[in-house]
């Protein structure tokens, strides 16, 4: 028989439990200490918030400049994170009448089995999951890029690290394995940023679809503040989401006819038609050097007149490929997760959209 809900727990029972299963416990730092640690003052605070309304203005159409979310798959080494922003940030000068670009700082990874889960995870690269140094790590990395002037996208994965970083977001990606998980489709109910929605690993689309309505909606959720308290929290509901086409189950989904496949389901369903599409992953066929060819494959059908094809995505980092991680033997600004096109494809490409968009 069960036991009545008010029975006090046997705690013998429950500390036996326990001592089997948790092998350690770390206290990591509050949001609140890491937000004053590394603060965003009022200039950075109403730049980002331009740059958010910038986001927006191109995903509602007001703005027909061609938003590009460029930069590593991972970071996995803030120094080559920073030159890299240092060029994206010089060359966003000069494209910025065709192009917005906003630089990916990945450091969350999902994977498909196991791997390195990111900066905010590992920092060091050993596997010793030094979480509050990454953590730390993660946020002074995205100021010092929103220092820049550039504008931060990152994957959110774990909706708890959220209250550490958002305030430094203008777009978020929730992942191709997360885009149909309530907790995420409720996070992004609560971010002011436009989220992008990926479509399954499968290459489903309506997944993506069902999240955007989702995410325009209030949620009461489950969610830590930032002093570490658990909360029950009303979201206020995101009104700016959209898809992204990344392919899946290793073919492509960004050719016209799957385009206007996403729209007209998009269009039937309510929701925002314009869409991004994501020139790596599945789309590439994990293939980096093919993601030239989907890009300008997309801005072929942009000129043809798709007006809905309004964002890209590109893995790029500052030198081609991708390496395996040996902390000792690391190449400096070489991708330790998907392959990435280098600087000198990125700059030329960024160059060729914003020829053909003028
Ligand atoms: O973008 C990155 C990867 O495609 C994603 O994290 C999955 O990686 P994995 O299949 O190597 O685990
Ligand atoms: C993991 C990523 O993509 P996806 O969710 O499409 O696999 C990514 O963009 O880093």
């Amino acid at each position: 028989m069960n036991a009545p809900i008010n029975t006090p727990i046997n705690t013998a029972c429950s500390s036996t439990a326990q001592a089997s299963t948790l092998m350690s416990a770390t206290a990591l730092p509050l949001p609140a200490e890491l937000r004053q640690r590394v603060v965003v003052n009022s200039t950075l605070s109403a730049q980002i918030d331009q740059q958010r309304q910038a986001v927006q203005r191109i995903l509602s159409g007001q703005d027909n400049r061609l938003l590009v979310v460029v930069g590593p798959c991972s970071i996995h080494d803030p120094d080559a994170a920073l030159e890299y922003a240092d060029r994206l940030a010089a060359l966003s000068d000069e494209v910025s009448e065709q192009i917005l670009p906003v630089m990916r700082v990945y450091v969350e990874k999902p994977r498909t089995t196991v791997g390195w889960k990111g900066l905010a995870y590992d920092p060091d690269l050993d596997g010793s999951g030094d979480m509050p140094r990454g953590i730390a790590l993660s946020r002074e990395l995205m100021h010092a890029v929103a220092s820049r002037g550039l504008p931060v996208a990152t994957e959110l994965l774990q909706p708890m690290l959220a209250p550490y970083l958002d305030d430094l977001l203008s777009w978020v990606a929730i992942g191709a394995r997360t885009t149909e998980s309530q907790l995420h489709r409720e996070l992004a109910s609560d971010l002011s940023a436009a989220v992008g929605f990926k479509n399954a690993t499968s290459g489903d689309v309506q997944v993506a679809i069902d999240a955007m309505q989702a995410a325009a909606h209030s949620h009461q959720r489950f969610a830590m503040d930032r002093q570490g308290r658990p909360i029950m929290q009303e979201t206020a509901g995101n009104p700016h989401t959209h898809v992204v086409l990344r392919g899946g189950h290793g073919e492509p989904n960004y050719q016209a006819h799957h385009v206007r496949s996403a729209v007209n389901t998009l269009r039937e369903a309510g929701q925002n038609p314009r869409l991004m599409v994501d020139c790596s992953h599945a789309n590439a066929r994990k293939d980096h050097r093919r993601q030239s060819e989907v890009m300008l494959d997309v801005l072929a059908q942009r000129q043809a007149g798709d007006a809905n094809l309004v964002a890209l995505m590109l893995e790029s980092h500052l030198y081609e490929g991708k390496q395996a991680l040996t902390p000792s033997a690391l190449r400096y600004g070489v991708s330790v997760t998907d392959a990435c096109v280098s600087w000198e494809t990125t700059e030329r490409l960024l160059k060729t959209a914003a020829e053909r968009l003028t």
